[in-house]
């Protein structure tokens, strides 16, 4: 049995390594994404079932590349993969000092950043500084060596909790379906795991983050009250269109990306992974949720008052001014398609895409793509109405989805 990391220090080389087979809290499913399609939503759903183990909290994101090293993983990948899985079993994680062997540098402990105790700040002054940092080097690690032995107990302790409630793990991580390590390490770690992605019309997801991004500070709010907002959401969604068109940014963007969903689709069968659409779970969320257990193999037991709720919701008067700045200004950018919005972009994708392999839902974008981009990109006057785009996004098949999804 091993406890350690499935990946090297560094993430990018992934090393992988047996699931501890005393560790009953495997993962059985996960909420993979997409990011503001009400992915919290169905986590919390899902977490009502009475079959399911509740892990420690959402977005544990053990496999993102983006997430490991922000949140609960900076201890090291020696500590991690044992707090991820003992996370799995619901018990809560220890939080994040920095990095191993920065540990203890932070503010309030030891006091302010880099100057270290009185002692210690003594022992530099009468010239013991190589002595200072021995000690101190050595002092760290037996303190990396204590918070790893803590990190195995705490793994051995939480490792039969699932086979002792009868319960399945899960996992919910918005940003999974982004990244196309993600799928692949996902799907050798655990291969028979099913995943399950939401998707959303891309413009009401925009706008979403676009006022997430604001009230996280992401995103500095514009002075001058609710037009200057709208106005600086309709500049920022230019500026990240002329990224792509300038090659700055290409596929990299942070909620423009393509190849990813690819990857998913090279990586997963079908079988295992469903695509759902976040507007019908969010007007009939009892289909969904059935649907939702029954692909999952449960019984259906999400109680009704679970799925009666609205989780991350952004203020509807907000919402719906932005959302209708939005489909004001792309409607006018071009109407050469069902959505403006995919439309202009995909243009600028089809570069990157030729560059790839593709599986067969990618290859039909590409042409869909090809045959969009023969058209002149002037900008015509808008003829859509924002219903006519929410009517397109209604009738687009699921491939179609999964590519303007990434826009
Ligand atoms: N049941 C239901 N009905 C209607 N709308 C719903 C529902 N569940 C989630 N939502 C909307 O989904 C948006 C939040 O998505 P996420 O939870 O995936 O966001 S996050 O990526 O985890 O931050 C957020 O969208 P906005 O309000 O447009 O920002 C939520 O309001």
């Amino acid at each position: 049995m091993s406890w350690l990391s499935p990946f090297s220090a560094n993430a990018t080389a992934p090393v992988l390594q047996e699931w501890p087979g005393s560790h009953t809290c495997r993962p059985r499913f996960m909420v993979v994404g997409a990011p503001k399609c009400g992915s919290t939503s169905l986590f919390r759903y899902l977490e009502a079932h009475p079959d399911v183990q509740q892990p420690a909290t959402k977005e544990l994101c053990y496999f993102s590349r983006f997430k490991r090293y922000l949140t609960h993983y900076r201890t090291g990948p020696a500590t991690s993969w044992p707090h991820y899985l003992a996370a799995l079993a619901g018990v809560a994680l220890p939080r994040g000092r920095g990095r191993a062997g920065r540990q203890g540098r932070g503010r309030g402990r030891g006091g302010r950043r880099g100057r270290g105790s009185r002692a210690e700040r003594r022992l530099q002054e009468i010239g013991a500084g190589s002595v200072h940092r021995l000690a101190k080097r050595a002092a760290e690690q037996q303190q990396l060596a204590a918070s790893e032995q803590a990190s195995i107990d705490l793994l051995r302790r939480s490792a039969p909790f699932c086979a002792q409630n009868k319960k399945v793990a899960f996992e919910g991580c918005p940003f999974y379906l982004h990244e196309r390590l993600a799928a692949t390490q996902l799907r050798t770690t655990f291969p028979s795991m099913r995943a399950i992605a939401l998707l959303r019309n891309p413009r009401e997801r925009t706008v979403s983050a676009f006022n997430d991004y604001l009230r996280m500070g992401r995103i500095r709010r514009a002075a001058g009250g609710a037009t200057a907002r709208d106005a600086q959401m309709l500049t920022l969604v230019a500026s990240k269109i002329e990224m792509l068109r300038s090659g700055v940014r290409q596929l990299e963007d942070f909620d423009m990306r393509i190849l990813t969903s690819a990857a998913w689709g090279r990586a997963w069968p079908a079988s295992q992974l469903l695509v759902l659409q976040s507007e019908e779970m969010f007007d009939a969320a009892e289909a969904v949720v059935h649907r939702v257990e029954d692909f999952l193999g449960l019984r259906r037991a999400i109680p009704a008052s679970a799925y009666m709720r609205t989780h991350n919701k952004n203020t509807l008067a907000e919402k719906a001014r932005a959302s209708a700045a939005l489909n004001g200004t792309l409607d006018a950018r071009s109407d050469c398609c069902t959505d403006a919005y995919p439309c202009e972009l995909s243009r600028l994708l089809v570069a990157g895409l030729s560059r790839h392999a593709l599986p067969p839902v990618a290859q039909r974008y590409t042409r869909v793509s090809r045959d969009l981009a023969e058209i002149p990109v002037e900008v015509q006057p808008g003829r859509r109405s924002g219903q006519d785009v929410a009517e397109a996004w209604r009738q687009a098949s699921v491939a179609e989805r999964i590519i303007w999804q990434q826009l």
